[in-house]
């Protein structure tokens, strides 16, 4: 498969605050028609480095192109071709939904159709409300509709399920899709891998201010050496039951010690399967079964060190 056009790149881009190196040397490229998940801890640059890419905060140094042209900075970003979801603030209490949309639409000189736009993010129904009255989750669709509005070809989203419960996260990420599946590119921060992971093509996991992997979630998991591992304890000894196991598909290899048999698998999906088999061939029954290996909060423990939000 032919890799489509970077639509936003950095290249040794970093930003120093006083003595605090909150972004180093970041090289990041974002595809055309991706959802590019930017994955980090508190604090790790992530803001930082999207404030650097729309213009709010001045580069210390390095070089940004968004669209294929050098951003100047000296200059702002040119931001008709974007739509940003703000990590911070963004609504007015005294605006409802649809004051809020022909006001950013005033500013992009652009035409909007608040209705269209509130059905796009199921808020049809509160688009004449005051957005003080709104819900975490509210707040969040509305700051999306107006990072919809011009239909941009990019969305910058900093950490848009912030503050959104299991469900409301899901929904977001949802409208996220929907909108990526129009043609949009979006890059969508967070510090909570689960919530980046089902929505995202690539990651990128930053680190103290810097970028420490950068690939599809299937390939950065198989960087880690660490096995998946199946051990399952019988009642009984095995006898010779499990002898074969390891032309299995999926098994990587065996051993069987006793009542015990442990099996390393190529990946994880395929436990359950293998599992399965196990019970229907070996005549004893199953007295205990362990895994091991690399879960995603394993692996993005692993990168940086710090502890995950379930
Ligand atoms: N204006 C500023 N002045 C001084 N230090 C700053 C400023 N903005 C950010 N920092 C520091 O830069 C580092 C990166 O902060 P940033 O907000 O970019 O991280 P983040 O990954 O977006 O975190 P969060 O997930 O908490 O929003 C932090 O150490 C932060 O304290």
């Amino acid at each position: 498969m032919t890799e489509s056009e970077p639509v936003l790149q950095t290249a040794d881009l970093t930003k120093q605050f006083g003595g605090i190196d909150a972004v180093q040397e970041l090289d990041l490229t974002v595809r055309q028609g991706e959802i590019y998940g930017f994955l980090g801890p508190n604090g790790a640059g992530k803001t930082t480095t999207i404030h650097m890419i729309l213009s709010l905060v001045r580069p210390t140094s390095g070089q940004i192109w968004l669209f294929g042209d050098e951003v100047d900075p000296a200059a702002s970003t040119p931001r008709e071709r974007i739509g940003v979801l703000p990590g911070h603030g963004g609504l007015y209490d005294n605006l409802t939904a649809r004051e809020h949309l022909e006001f950013v639409a005033r500013i992009k000189q652009v035409d909007v159709n608040p209705e269209h736009l509130c059905e796009r993010v199921g808020l049809a129904s509160a688009i004449d409300q005051q957005a003080g009255g709104f819900s975490t989750g509210m707040c969040q669709r509305l700051k999306l509709a107006i990072a919809l509005v011009g239909d941009p070809e990019l969305l910058m989203l900093d950490e848009p399920t912030r503050g959104l419960d299991p469900n409301g996260a899901r929904q977001m990420r949802q409208l996220i899709e929907a909108e990526n599946e129009q043609g949009t590119t979006v890059f969508f921060s967070s510090h909570i891998l689960g919530q980046v992971e089902q929505a995202c093509d690539r990651v990128g996991i930053l680190e103290n201010g810097s970028l420490v992997a950068e690939d599809a979630i299937s390939e950065l998991r198989t960087q880690l050496s660490e096995p998946n591992t199946l051990q399952v304890t019988f009642e009984t000894p095995l006898n010779g039951a499990c002898s074969h196991v390891d032309t299995w598909d999926g098994v990587v290899s065996s051993g069987v010690d006793g009542n015990t048999v442990e099996l390393v698998l190529e990946e994880r999906r395929v436990t359950n399967e293998v599992l399965a088999e196990l019970c229907t061939t070996a005549e004893p029954s199953v007295q205990s079964v362990s895994t091991g290996g690399q879960s995603l909060e394993d692996l993005f423990a692993a990168y940086t060190e710090t502890e995950v939000e379930a």
